[in-house]
């Protein structure tokens, strides 16, 4: 399981994060990757940006041959883009699209390619339509992930799935992405719920019974609260859309912290089929307002801050950043 989100602030800033679950980590940590790295591509791109203008990108991965593998990440200028799992759906294409104005992506670079090479959903959502991804893996070690991805900015969301019939781009006016079923079956799915409220429900009269509410939060009876991807797909789509917008840089970091908390998974209730538990391994917020990169893990929940004004981007590889 793993939960995206997006919003803004009331200056319209964007925040962007995730929770990152599963059973095991991968040695990840948080990677910045300086314009002037030169990052082996997995195709011959002749559009990708030179280092005069490809954008300095921070979030949580690890390097494998000098290639940056981002879990998440956002960009200098503002963009931001998460992988969650996808295991069922996600269809890449097997080879590279050989058409000349083709352009191929290999899964596991998706979002480094994405934070690198745009500076907006625009510029995204035009290169998306001839963009081919691709099943090639980084190496023997680590196999094709199979992903849909969140990519936003401070103008909404986007969410790019590889499905049978091809590369699909749903635009995403809820700002959440969980994994299973496609995104659109969870945009749909959130109909049966349109009767949530967060108001006090009013005192109901049965006949000669008067039924008056226990508390505040009953207008959400009904909601799911497991751990499947539909249900934190309700969940956060209904806490994410009635959160009041925040104004301070610590306001919003706790709304995002706040709302991610309120899918996160704990140990011992989300088995695997082979017994492991999956948990919420990390929780990460990216500030487009300051560009900075939060994180807190399962064992360590202490907020670390990690702004991209404390790194020197003028190096030519990607490298482990400083903590606040
Ligand atoms: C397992 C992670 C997704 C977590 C998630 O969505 N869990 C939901 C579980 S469930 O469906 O609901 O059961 C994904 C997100 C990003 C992935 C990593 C990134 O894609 C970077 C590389 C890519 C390589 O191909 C494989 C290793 C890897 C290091 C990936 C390992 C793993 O697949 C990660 C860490």
């Amino acid at each position: 399981m793993c939960t995206g989100i997006r919003f803004t602030s009331t200056s319209g800033s964007m925040y962007f994060g995730r929770n990152l679950d599963w059973t095991q980590g991968y040695g990840e940590r948080v990677v910045v990757t300086p314009p002037a790295a030169e990052v082996p591509a997995a195709f011959e791109r002749p559009s990708d940006l030179d280092s005069a203008h490809a954008h300095t990108v921070i979030g949580m991965g690890i390097v494998a041959g000098g290639v940056p593998l981002y879990f998440d990440c956002g960009n200098d200028a503002g963009l931001a883009v998460a992988g969650l799992n996808f295991p069922q759906s996600a269809r890449y294409a097997a080879h590279a699209c050989s058409q000349p104005d083709a352009v191929n992506v290999a899964a596991y670079e998706f979002p480094f390619w994405i934070a690198r090479n745009f500076s907006s959903l625009d510029e995204v959502r035009r290169a998306l339509s001839k963009t081919t991804v691709v099943a090639k893996p980084v190496s023997s070690d680590l196999p094709v992930a199979n992903l849909h991805w969140i990519v936003a900015d401070a103008t909404g969301s986007i969410v790019v799935e590889c499905l049978e019939d091809g590369l699909k781009v749903w635009e995403n006016d809820v700002d959440v992405l969980t994994n299973e079923p496609d995104f659109g079956w969870q945009r749909t799915n959130l109909r049966n719920y349109l009767v949530l409220t967060d108001a006090e429900p009013a005192t109901a009269t049965w006949d000669k019974a008067q039924l008056a509410p226990f508390g505040s939060g009953m207008g959400m009876q009904g909601i799911p609260g497991d751990y499947s991807g539909p249900a934190r797909f309700v969940k956060a789509a209904f806490v994410n859309s009635h959160y009041p917008v925040q104004e301070s840089e610590a306001a919003n970091v706790s709304r995002l912290f706040r709302t991610l908390g309120a899918v996160a998974v704990p140990m011992g209730a989300a088995r695997m089929a082979d017994g492991s538990s999956e948990i919420t391994l990390y929780t990460s917020c990216f500030s487009a307002e300051t560009l900075t990169y939060y994180h807190a893990t399962y064992d360590e929940p202490g907020i670390r801050a990690y702004p991209l004004s404390a790194c020197d981007v003028s190096g030519s590889e990607p490298f482990f950043a400083p903590a606040a």
